[in-house]
């Protein structure tokens, strides 16, 4: 199992980690447009190997794609990060050039891979990659919800005093501060709703604090977050790498899934070997079903932002 992450950043570095920890892969390149900066992670990484005992290959290149060739896997994390006050949004206008870039050049030397889109705007990122690539839907997914919902979680444990181990619950729509659907009336602590732990108040807070998680983090630390997204993507990668069939809320696109067309926004799926398995079609109430319409309208109008 061949894995490519291009942008040796934060997100991309933090990643290739994960992955290699998990030792499922036999080879992950990193790859980075900054002369050297790829090699030095890579080589940074490896040195962790019989520290952290695995045998994943990790491999650094600057900006050449045939180091890539035969990838199953890519993961695009290149461009910039917001700063503390931005929106993702924000971030379309030089990080579409590098995703339009990037993508042509993976399917170009690996063009049976799978592409996971990290870099944001990422719905809209996801979208761009469908337009000019000619993959399948089935092998471009867009990772946020992922990350979204371990960030649900985090914060419904908070509020239940609970081992987040206990706590289940998913986070929908798209990933920016306004678009996500946390999904509070179908969260769990071991099987019990939520609801019946905490009031409706505190509930409320929880799924508002779930929404800003990444722009929280992003005012504490001056630029966005990595660890839970490096290890949110490297879960993706395992679940097709693995063929595991687990059910992820991933951006894909959609036709006709949740009376919503032609954009790409998060939505549960079985991701396996062949990448997205299954459009998973939750029973949403009225008020969840309005807050989804909300949010496509949110991503369908950035995507306008794009020169298609
Ligand atoms: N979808 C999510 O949940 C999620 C989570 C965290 C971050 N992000 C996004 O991921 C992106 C990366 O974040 P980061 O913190 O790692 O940023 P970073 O600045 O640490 O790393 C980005 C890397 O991309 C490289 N790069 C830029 N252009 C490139 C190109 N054309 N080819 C190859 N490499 C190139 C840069 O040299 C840099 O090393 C941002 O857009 C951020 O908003 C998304
Ligand atoms: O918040 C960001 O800009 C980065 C990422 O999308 C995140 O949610 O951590």
């Amino acid at each position: 199992m061949k894995v490519t992450v291009v942008g040796a950043g934060a997100v991309g570095a933090s990643c290739a980690e994960y992955i290699a920890i998990k030792n499922f892969a036999s080879e992950v390149v990193l790859l980075d447009i900054k002369e050297g900066y790829a090699e030095g992670k890579a080589m940074d990484l490896m040195q962790t190997a019989s520290l952290n005992g695995f045998d994943t290959r990790i491999v650094g290149s600057t900006n050449d794609y045939s180091k890539t060739a035969g990838s199953d896997i890519c993961v695009i994390t290149s461009g910039i990060p917001r700063k503390p006050g931005m929106t993702r949004e924000e971030l379309i206008g030089i990080n579409a050039g590098i995703v339009k870039t990037v993508s042509s050049n993976l399917v170009q030397h690996s063009p049976d891979t799978i592409i996971i889109v990290v870099s944001n705007p990422m719905d809209t990122m996801t979208y761009l990659v469908h337009k000019t690539t000619d993959l399948p839907k089935s092998r471009i997914i867009g990772m946020g919800g992922a990350l979204d919902s371990a960030r649900f979680k985090y914060r419904l444990a908070e509020a239940l005093e609970a081992p987040i181990s206990d706590v289940d619950g998913m986070v929908i729509g798209g990933h920016s501060d306004t678009g996500m659907v946390p999904l509070t009336r179908m969260a769990t602590r071991n099987s019990v709703p939520v609801s019946e732990f905490i009031s409706d108040e505190r509930l409320e807070q929880v799924k508002e604090d779930t929404k800003v998680g990444g722009a929280t983090l992003t005012k504490l630390l001056g630029t966005s977050a990595w660890y839970a997204p490096g290890a949110a993507v490297s879960g993706l990668v395992q679940a097709i790498a693995c063929d595991q069939k687990k059910i992820y809320p991933c951006s894909t696109l959609l036709e006709g899934e949740y009376g919503l067309n032609d954009l790409c926004i998060g939505v549960p799926v079985v991701l396996g070997r062949n990448g997205i398995e299954k459009i998973v079609e939750l029973e949403l109430n009225d008020a969840e079903k309005a807050h989804m319409k909300n949010s496509a309208e949110g991503v369908t109008k950035t995507n306008g932002l794009l020169n298609l």
